[in-house]
């Protein structure tokens, strides 16, 4: 998955917790990124920032103990669709919601968000697990129909690597594809005290909007150029360009945005590649 290389090494979610207990009474497995949040103030935010309708299906990954579930479907919204991987939290679940008066808009598939197939959603709202951000959220972009946005948790690095403007440090493949794909947007700083157990990092709210059209381009091309400009980051997209492959790469990519001239108008050629979206992602949008 693009992306997911960087994202790996960086995540140390585990955090402590060795014998912690969840909610329920729940032994925490840190291989499943099991933090749950303890700060209702924060869910307030979190849901306030979300912008629901009472129209939404809310797709919601990983309830664990349903604290977020319960005040999303407290909400108003038209139904709660919550994909979780342990079964065990899905039991905690059910107990919890058990004759429950909101229960009937709650639906629960137990299993894993990357395996299964995603049911229909308006938004997805979600303290996921942040071993799958990655994965995870190509996967959600991949989804049809389009869905009008997430609003997701992630680890504070993996959120800004997200967000990254060209020239920023930490302006990657991920920020280049995942703004391809959709608009980001920074919502909430989140302190790794809102948590329980707390994770070894700090965390961050960022919201997700799919474009609406898409992009007229072959996602895997254009991952393959991306991915030939940030492994050559020193070298000039002029230098890069003279190689046949990748100039053939490139014409195919602007012959599918209908830029035919695109290359021989390459006054952003002598830009270092990592510099490449400032340049040709306002040509493209426009086409
Ligand atoms: C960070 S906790 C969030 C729990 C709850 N949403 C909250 O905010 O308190 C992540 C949850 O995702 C579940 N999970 C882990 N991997 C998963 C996967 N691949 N698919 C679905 N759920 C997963 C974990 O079991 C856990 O309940």
């Amino acid at each position: 998955m693009a992306g997911g290389k960087i994202q790996k090494k960086r995540h140390g979610g585990g955090g402590g917790g060795g014998g912690a207990r969840l909610q329920g009474g729940i032994p925490f497995e840190k291989s499943k990124g099991q933090h749950i949040l303890r700060n209702p103030a924060l869910v307030d935010s979190i849901i306030a920032k979300a912008g629901l309708k009472p129209t939404d299906t809310v797709l919601e990954i990983g309830p664990g103990t349903g604290n977020l579930t319960k005040r999303l479907l407290e909400s108003g919204v038209k139904a709660v669709v919550a994909v979780e991987l342990d079964p065990r939290m899905v039991l905690e679940l059910s107990r919890r919601f058990q004759g429950h008066p909101l229960s009937s808009r709650l639906k629960v598939i137990q299993g894993d968000v990357l395996k299964c197939d995603l049911p229909y959603f308006d938004i997805c709202v979600a303290n996921i697990p942040y071993q799958i951000s990655s994965p995870l959220t190509f996967k959600l972009l991949s989804h049809r129909p389009i869905f009008r946005c997430a609003v997701i948790m992630f680890q504070r690095e993996f959120a800004m690597r997200l967000v990254a403007q060209p020239g920023d440090t930490l302006y990657c493949r991920l920020s280049v594809n995942v703004q391809l794909l959709s608009r980001v947007s920074h919502l909430l700083k989140v302190g790794r005290n809102n948590f329980r157990p707390p994770p070894k990092v700090d965390s961050s709210v960022v919201r997700i909007e799919p474009r609406k059209p898409l992009p007229p381009v072959s996602f895997k091309e254009w991952d393959g150029l991306v991915r030939i400009c940030f492994n050559r980051k020193n070298k000039t997209l002029g230098s890069l360009f003279k190689q046949k492959r990748v100039l053939e790469l490139l014409e195919r990519i602007t012959r599918q945005c209908n830029l035919s001239n695109l290359p021989k108008n390459l006054k952003w050629a002598r830009r270092r590649c990592h510099l490449m979206m400032l340049q040709c992602w306002p040509i493209w949008s426009r086409t």
